[in-house]
């Protein structure tokens, strides 16, 4: 149980990994917060328990491993904020029975993807990565054969979410024919239409895009089989997760030409800094291009994701506000001027409000608002009260049975 009374701001440390973009910083400045560390790359697991010992917000993006054992050690943690898409990295479900909340930014670089996909779909059928990659070596590859306009070509899009909606979009205005598949029925925009399914999809595309998130569903769902079902000559695209396409199968079909090329930007295996080796089996090959997990990396999606995580965890750490937290009740209550803030939480168990209003009734303290939400295992409490109650009550407050975090804010 950790409660937490109101610190002055230039001792609450955030820090912020993996080069997170400066913009979060000037956000968390503004805000008042002056306790903010930056660290170019991920850390490894001994690292970040070691750095995360007395953190209370920490930044990171898609390369931190926040598993249930690192999260088990980080007593003063409060909120992880995910300055990126995808939440993978992190067990979400961990983190909440720890009353640790977490934000992410489901929207900012789906953009930034999409482009990305749609310029390496069109290099891709002009055979421009060999072509490129023999003039560096001096050699001189102009011919049509195998050379392709996108134009009236069909791409199919797996996971018709943020980004692959955008790359619908995108690909039709430059003259592409678009199936989709999704486990979730979807509006389909424009003249796009959706397979009947996967195989349906893998047999009917000249281009495939992978937009799924890293899920037990998703994992090697393009292994062998479904590489066979493809069309001859055909394309494969993947900036979603590298443990959705099976990387041997993958290499042995572009090595045979089955495959005509691919576009692979994340692997089951990532460097964790930029000063760290990649190996993969894709690597030589001329009919691929490797990028190193920028689909997301312009810096229009990262000054946007700055600022926006950013506020997030500015509005939980200044007055509670969960709104869009992927894996805590979501609450957002108005500030009360002159009043202070009582943020409880606890494991959902019947009786916890009970125990906390007790807490209120017994001391004679009188509420001005109240709220509970609750999401999986967890209950979220947030109270308003005279500012004179507000340290007794929380030391009340944390000895709650069920309690895993309390703090008090004014
Ligand atoms: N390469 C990069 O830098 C980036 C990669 N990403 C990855 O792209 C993923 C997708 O991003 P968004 O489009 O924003 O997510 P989203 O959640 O908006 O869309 C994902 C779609 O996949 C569908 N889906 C889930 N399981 C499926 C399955 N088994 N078969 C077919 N469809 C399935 C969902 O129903 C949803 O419509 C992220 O989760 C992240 O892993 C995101 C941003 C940048
Ligand atoms: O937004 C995502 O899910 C991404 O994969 C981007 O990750 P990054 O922030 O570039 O490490």
């Amino acid at each position: 149980m950790t409660a937490l009374a109101s610190l002055d701001k230039s001792k609450i440390r955030f820090l912020l990994l993996e080069g997170v973009h400066p913009s979060a910083l000037d956000v968390l400045r503004a805000a008042g917060y002056s306790a903010i560390e930056t660290v170019a790359g991920a850390l490894s697991e001994a690292e970040l328990t070691d750095r995360l010992a007395d953190v209370h917000f920490l930044g990171i993006r898609s390369r931190t491993q926040l598993s249930a054992a690192v999260l088990a050690r980080t007593p003063k943690l409060v909120a992880v904020g995910a300055f990126c898409i995808g939440t993978n990295q992190i067990d979400l479900d961990a983190a909440r029975d720890r009353g640790i909340a977490v934000f992410n930014a489901p929207y900012s670089n789906t953009r930034s993807v999409a482009e990305l996909v749609l310029a390496e779909a069109i290099l891709l059928l002009r055979g421009v990565p060999e072509k490129n990659a023999m003039a560096h070596r001096g050699g001189w590859l102009k011919s049509a054969e195998g050379s392709y306009e996108i134009r009236g070509k069909t791409l199919g899009i797996v996971g018709y979410g943020s980004i692959g909606t955008q790359l619908s979009v995108l690909a039709e205005a430059m003259g592409m024919q678009v199936v989709f598949h999704d486990v979730v029925h979807k509006l389909p925009l424009g003249n796009a239409r959706p397979a009947g399914s996967l195989p349906e999809l893998l047999a009917a595309s000249d281009i495939v895009s992978l937009h799924v998130p890293e899920l037990p569903s998703t994992q090697w769902m393009l292994d062998e089989p479904e590489l066979a079902m493809m069309k001859p000559g055909a394309i494969l695209l993947n900036a979603s997760r590298g443990t959705v396409v099976r990387i041997e199968p993958l290499a042995r079909a572009l090595r045979e030409r089955r495959l005509a090329g691919a576009a692979i930007d994340v692997f089951p295996v990532e460097p964790r800094t930029n000063q760290d080796a990649f190996t993969s089996e894709l690597r030589g090959l001329d009919n691929v291009i490797l990028t190193p997990h920028i689909g997301g990396s312009t810096v229009e999606a990262q000054a946007n994701i700055g600022v926006e995580v950013a506020e997030k965890l500015v509005r939980y750490s200044d007055n509670g506000t969960t709104t869009s937290s992927v894996n805590f009740p979501e609450v957002a209550l108005p500030a009360q001027a002159g009043k202070h803030r009582l943020l409880h939480v606890h494991r959902n168990v019947p009786g916890v409000l009970s125990e906390i209003n007790r807490v209120f009734s017994e001391g004679q303290v009188n509420i001005a608002a109240q709220y509970l939400q609750t999401r999986g295992g967890i209950g979220y409490v947030v109270t308003d009260i005279d500012a004179a109650s507000s340290e007794r009550a929380l030391q009340q407050l944390s000895r709650i049975p069920g309690t895993l975090r309390s703090r008090v804010l004014f």
